[in-house]
């Protein structure tokens, strides 16, 4: 049984705009998968969709074979504590430290007041010990998250999605807002999450070498629609010309400097 399996998933906003249209695919566990496509295809909204940011007009979508747009609010939130995301702008609580942060990742598994009271057990603060040590953070433990670089906030970002004990960790544009050595660190992080831990990582992309480089499948997206689904080595430039339309050339030129280089 696959991990994540969406069937005939569309969107539309405001009855309009038809941001997914009939999107069906599976992914399975430890699969490290990138969705590309220009910008307005529809990428994230797809990540949004999968942990109900945002609700689909139509269609299905299941999580370890749990259908998720029929669930309470109650077994929702149990089923978001398997999906962890990370976000292009870390979205972190500034004021507060590193493992503070850290923990939060385990809000889905408390009441409200235990979690505004901030009781974490012995056992949760060890895991997230253990996990700011894999991420290279000891260090920066008990700073507030305000004096970090990008690319340190990102890794309290990876950081927090891993406490969770997630089966999907969705990251949205996780490196755009990065420097190329910070942007390397991250995916090799989620390279390693992937393949170390099981963990199936969807990660939404606008550098198509950077998908080529980390991706075991990349989905290619445009105007809603799945145009490509494949291995990286299948990934033509027919193809990047379906996924990036008028976009294409610019992108096939830089990633043939690229590899000229
Ligand atoms: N909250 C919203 N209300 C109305 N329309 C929206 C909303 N969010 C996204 N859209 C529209 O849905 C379409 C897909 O947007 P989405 O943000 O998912 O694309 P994207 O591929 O992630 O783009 P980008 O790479 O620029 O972030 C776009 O036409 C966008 O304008």
């Amino acid at each position: 049984m696959a991990l994540l399996e969406l069937k005939n998933v569309t969107k539309n906003y405001n009855n309009e705009c038809c941001a997914l249209d009939n999107v069906s695919f599976s992914v399975d566990k430890g699969e490290f998968v990138s969705i590309i496509g220009p910008s307005g295809a529809g990428k994230s909204t797809l990540l949004r969709c999968i942990n109900r940011m945002v609700e689909v007009s139509s269609g299905e979508i299941s999580v370890d074979g749990v259908i998720s747009s029929s669930l309470s609010k109650k077994r929702l939130r149990k089923l978001r504590t398997k999906i962890g995301m990370i976000f292009q702008h870390y979205n972190l609580v500034d004021r507060l430290t590193v493992i503070e942060n850290v923990l939060h990742g385990r809000l889905g598994y408390k009441s409200t007041l235990a979690g505004v009271l901030g009781r974490y057990s012995q056992e949760e603060k060890s895991q997230a010990y253990r996990i700011i040590e894999i991420l290279g953070l000891n260090e920066q433990m008990y700073k507030r998250c305000d004096q970090l670089s990008g690319g340190q906030k990102q890794r309290v970002g990876i950081a927090r999605a891993l406490v969770q004990n997630p089966k999907i960790i969705l990251c949205d544009e996780p490196i755009a807002s990065l420097d190329p050595n910070a942007s390397k660190v991250i995916m090799d992080h989620l390279r390693n999450i992937s393949k170390e831990m099981g963990i199936t990582i969807i990660v939404n992309l606008h550098q198509v070498e950077v998908a080529l480089k980390y991706s075991d499948r990349i989905i290619g997206v445009n105007r809603g629609k799945v145009v490509f689904d494949g291995a990286p080595c299948d990934l033509t430039t027919r193809q990047i010309r379906d996924i990036y339309g008028s976009e294409s050339e610019d992108l096939m030129f830089d990633l043939g400097e690229r590899h000229a280089g």
